[in-house]
């Protein structure tokens, strides 16, 4: 059963602090340990907060590698696309930022998952880092209900990402997407996720609670790890 530690914060600040200061020091100690630090971080809004934080730390970011937990099929400058985000956060700094998306797939998700993976493939595994965020509706990453959903969570273990179609499209964001998968993901030397207000704490609760029955792609992801996993919640 995964080992889970909730760490609650009075308020989104501090909890971003927190957070950034455990990115940091993964990140100082990959380096430390061999010469560079490879994380995959969320996208979406919560992590914002987090990552103008870890601007502030001073890091070696040209020996960073970043990757996106996952990402929209949408053109690579587009607002909505997590590896935009990143571009814009850390790309001044020197990291090395891997877009999941192939601007020639957008319109096949299937292959988009197959160029993703093929990126992948081209740097060290396993990660030092994967921090998760997770939506209201239980999803992860890019980890949806849907058609892809087995795919993305017991596909072939050496498979790393994954196109993935929900179903139902999330009405935020009604995107294709590809995501890392269960495999990837759990593989990480350091797990955490970082969730915010109440209602995604109680989803998130039930789903461990579910186990490996529960509906939910965190509950069946949270399921089969084996590396102990930090919960960073505040109500806001
Ligand atoms: O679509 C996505 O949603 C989740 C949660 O986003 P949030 O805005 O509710 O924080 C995110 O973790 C994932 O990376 C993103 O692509």
């Amino acid at each position: 059963m995964t080992e889970i530690e909730w760490w609650d914060f009075d308020g989104a600040k501090d909890l971003a602090e927190q957070v950034a200061g455990d990115i940091a020091f993964v990140i100082e100690s990959a380096i430390e340990a061999h010469g560079g630090a490879r994380i995959a971080v969320p996208g979406g809004s919560t992590p914002d907060l987090i990552y103008k934080a870890l601007l502030a730390k001073d890091i070696d970011w040209e020996k960073v590698t970043l990757i996106p937990t996952d990402d929209r099929l949408v053109s690579l400058d587009d607002p909505s696309s997590n590896y935009a985000k990143l571009s814009r956060f850390f790309g001044a700094k020197g990291a090395e930022i891997i877009s999941l998306v192939d601007e020639s797939a957008i319109g096949d998700y299937k292959q988009a998952g197959r160029l993703g993976d093929a990126r992948l493939a081209l740097i060290d595994w396993p990660l030092d880092l994967v921090c998760l965020g997770m939506g209201a509706d239980g999803h992860t990453a890019s980890i949806f209900p849907g058609p892809d959903f087995d795919n993305a969570l017991t596909g072939p273990r050496e498979r790393r990402a994954v196109g993935v179609r929900p179903d139902p499209m999330p009405a935020n964001a009604p995107y294709d997407r590809v995501t890392l998968t269960a495999a990837a993901l759990s593989s990480a030397r350091t797990i955490m996720i970082v969730i915010t207000g109440d209602e995604k704490k109680r989803v998130l609760e039930t789903a461990i609670e579910d186990g490996p029955l529960s509906s939910k792609p965190i509950g069946r992801l949270l399921a089969d790890i084996e590396t102990p996993v930090d919960i960073f919640w505040c109500a806001d």
